[in-house]
């Protein structure tokens, strides 16, 4: 099964392909707005920040396919305590933790405006799979257009999503645009920094690439599982 990793920059790009051994000869491949770095079981593309690139870049990666499964990936902010710098977490849901109104009653998501939706969620079995090989965290991950600067927004967060592991700005925008493709989705966030007030020089961004390399190490095992077991069904 091949598999589409979406991230946002090239360095976390660069950190997926790492994890297939020698990429000294990456093979690349245009489409339209981005560059597709084969690695493995692994096509890897820089997308874009925020979820907007990140579902545009998924349709145009997904059309040059076929691919089984589409992983958002990179860095992300953790709420404390559940996950620290340099934890792993992969997504029980990715949810559009800022789609909807605001209300003199406060926030409420689209869904509750009686339209659209704020939350996919991702198979199960392959979410056990993945952290059990890697040892991530599972737990939802938002997807946010601006990054939390505040103790007292990451608190808002935190009571609205009481399962949220950490925050990122594409995975809800990949999993649109896969779940419009009949792909399933993923979300994996490596935790550079903590989701609170803004301190841009204790981000670890070094670390959480390394654990992101590592963590898609871990997986190419596992990928090969997931296509035997398809294969067998079949
Ligand atoms: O400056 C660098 O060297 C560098 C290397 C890799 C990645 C970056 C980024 O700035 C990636 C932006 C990307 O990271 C996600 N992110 C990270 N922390 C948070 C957060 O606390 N809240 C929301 N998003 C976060 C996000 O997905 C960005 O698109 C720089």
């Amino acid at each position: 099964m091949r598999v589409l990793v979406v991230t946002a920059v090239p360095a976390e790009r660069d950190a997926v392909t790492r994890a297939s051994g020698d990429v000294s000869e990456p093979s690349v491949r245009r489409i339209p707005g981005a560059e597709l770095h084969r690695a493995g079981p692994f096509d890897v593309l820089a997308g874009g920040a925020g979820p907007a690139a990140a579902a545009a870049a998924t349709a145009f990666g997904l059309a040059s396919g076929p691919y089984g499964l589409v992983v958002s990936a990179g860095i992300g902010g953790g709420f404390a305590p559940v996950a620290p710098v340099g934890s792993l977490v992969v997504a029980s849901g990715i949810v559009a933790a800022d789609l909807g109104a605001e209300t003199p009653e406060g926030f409420v998501p689209v869904t509750g405006l009686g339209f659209g939706r704020d939350r996919f969620t991702p198979p199960p079995a392959q979410v056990r799979d993945v952290a059990a090989a890697t040892g991530a965290l599972t737990a939802e991950i938002l997807t946010v257009s601006t990054v939390t600067g505040s103790a007292a927004r990451a608190a808002a967060l935190l009571a609205a999503h009481p399962r949220a592991g950490a925050e990122a700005m594409e995975g809800f925008g990949v999993a649109e645009a896969a779940e419009r493709a009949g792909v399933p989705a993923l979300e994996i966030r490596a935790v550079s920094n903590t989701v609170g007030p803004r301190d841009r020089d204790a981000w670890r961004i070094g670390d959480a690439l390394a654990a992101l390399t590592d963590a898609f190490g871990k997986l190419v095992p596992v990928l090969e599982g997931w296509t035997h077991h398809d294969r067998n069904d079949s």
